[in-house]
């Protein structure tokens, strides 16, 4: 099939790239040159493993092209996804300018019969707007080509975003019930086929559904985090292991062992976003949802309690030490870092006068673009932020080490030279990377999350 994607973020590349694998001639679309020069150059802007291989596959047969040119875009796809941000407008609701503006473009230019699909994550009653939007440009064109516009949001995670396109758990769908919605299901459905090889995945809805759905799946996976994290900060209080509980808890198929992990709080540009653009449908209905209200204030204190950790440890003002920390971006294999915890426990830390030496594997560029911004008022803050080429050499002379996303890299480090190379043997782990009792043998000193140094 013919199909174009307005945006080429981490969703509608993922989308493009998958979707000229199964074989589709696939037209991407963004209004950011840079990011299509890049792309036609043989460049990826996104960090996402595998991506950049598929990509290369895919041009190479001529499947997938790149382009800023948003009337050719329109004309070449019988299905148009929007794929653009939705960001939260200052009220906590999706900001939906980009939506409505792809939807714009594509009533300006199309040129025949479309089905257009809301790929970014949008309120309920978006496909409605996206309709009359491109109805009004129609009628100020006086054509009247036939379309539908379908809901199908995405799931995919960031650092498994191949992976989760090609073998979905579900791909979830809404169409009208008029006769283009039903030309635009049948589309739907042979478009997804290769991905429903088991007949099992296809879960076709209406519209308003679909939209919802999506913000319920991230609603509840955020409240799932911030759960374990309240109970780990109670657990650290009463002599408990917050990761038996997970075990033991998690072995229940009603709860189920994934996603229960306790951390540093939960960041990324979705769960943030996601909670609060729910929480405002809510509140504009008179539906206030209390417990996504709690969820998010749990969050935010959560992203906080390493600082906390190592202020209870050693004193308010911190000028006399130098952290190293461990992972900047919101998760392992991404170079994305935004709402990342790590931004903010670098903040407190910097405004408490510490020196930081920050390592990640793969977003030290995204760190030095972020920062810059982020501490551009902040000159002298700025100055104490430095960036170490490799994990011992951020950690040499240290006063303590501060993990905060779990890549494989740091889950086995050589203790031994990590020991020596830290000033003070001192570990503040957010992920709960290391095991309390093997930290205890070495004589490490070791703060995680919910967790006793009990031996198990
Ligand atoms: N990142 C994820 O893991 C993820 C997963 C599922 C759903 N989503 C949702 O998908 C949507 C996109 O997220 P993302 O992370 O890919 O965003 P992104 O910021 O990485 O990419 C969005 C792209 O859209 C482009 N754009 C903006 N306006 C445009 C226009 N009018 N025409 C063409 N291009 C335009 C931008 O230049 C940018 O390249 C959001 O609604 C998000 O909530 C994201
Ligand atoms: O047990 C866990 C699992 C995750 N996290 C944190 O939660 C955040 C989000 O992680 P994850 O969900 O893996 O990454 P995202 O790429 O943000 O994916 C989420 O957001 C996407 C955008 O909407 C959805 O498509 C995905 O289904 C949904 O998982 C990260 O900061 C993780 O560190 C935890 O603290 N504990």
């Amino acid at each position: 099939m013919k199909i174009t994607i307005i945006g080429t973020g981490y969703v509608g590349l993922v989308t493009g790239a998958c979707l000229a694998e199964t074989g589709n001639s696939v037209f991407c679309i963004d209004v950011a040159a840079h990011k299509i020069d890049l792309l036609n150059n043989g460049g990826v802007p996104i960090y996402e493993p595998g991506l950049q291989e598929m990509l290369e596959r895919n041009r190479a047969a001529g499947r997938i092209h790149f382009s800023t040119d948003l009337a050719a875009g329109a004309a070449h796809g019988d299905i148009l996804f929007i794929a653009v941000g939705t960001p939260p407008d200052e009220d906590g609701s999706a900001d939906l300018q980009y939506v409505l503006a792809a939807a714009r473009n594509i009533g300006q230019h199309m040129n025949g019969f479309k089905v257009i699909v809301n790929k970014s994550t949008v309120p309920v009653g978006t496909a409605q707007r996206v309709q009359h939007a491109i109805a009004a440009e129609l009628a100020e064109r006086a054509v009247a080509h036939p379309f539908s516009v379908v809901s199908n949001p995405e799931f995919l995670k960031e650092g498994a975003a191949l992976d989760d396109f090609m073998r979905p758990d579900r791909i979830v769908f809404g169409c009208d019930k008029d006769q283009n919605g039903v030309r635009a299901a049948g589309m739907m459905k042979s478009l997804y086929a290769p991905f429903n090889r088991d007949h099992e995945r296809l879960l076709q809805m209406d519209v308003r559904s679909a939209e919802m759905t999506k913000y319920a799946a991230n609603a509840m996976l955020a409240t799932r985090i911030s759960f374990m994290n309240e109970l780990a900060n109670l657990a650290e209080c009463i002599g408990v292991d917050i990761d038996a509980v997970r075990a033991g808890i998690g072995a229940d198929p009603r709860i189920g062992k994934h996603f229960l992990y306790a951390g540093c709080g939960y960041g990324g540009s979705c769960f943030p976003k996601d909670v609060q653009a729910l929480m405002r449908t809510a509140s504009e209905h008179d539906q206030p949802l209390r417990i996504l209200s709690a969820v998010e204030a749990v969050n935010d204190a959560q992203k906080q309690v390493l600082e906390q950790k190592i202020v209870a440890r050693l004193g308010a003002d911190l000028s006399a030490f130098r952290f190293a920390v461990w992972g900047l971006a919101f998760k392992p294999d991404t170079d994305d870092m935004r709402e990342a915890p790590s931004r903010v426990l670098i903040a407190a830390l910097l405004a408490r006068g510490a020196k930081v030496t920050v390592y990640d594997p793969i977003a030290m560029d995204e760190a030095r673009r972020v920062f810059a911004l982020d501490l551009q008022a902040e000159p002298t803050a700025s100055a104490r932020l430095s960036f170490a080429a490799e994990p011992m050499q951020a950690v040499e002379g240290a006063d303590a080490l501060v993990v905060v996303t779990e890549w494989n890299a740091f889950k086995s480090p050589d203790f031994q030279l990590l020991r020596a190379q830290l000033k003070t043997p001192l570990i503040f782990d957010g992920r709960n990377l290391y095991e309390p009792a093997a930290m205890n043998a070495l004589e490490i000193e070791y703060h995680a999350i919910g967790r006793t140094d009990e031996p198990l």
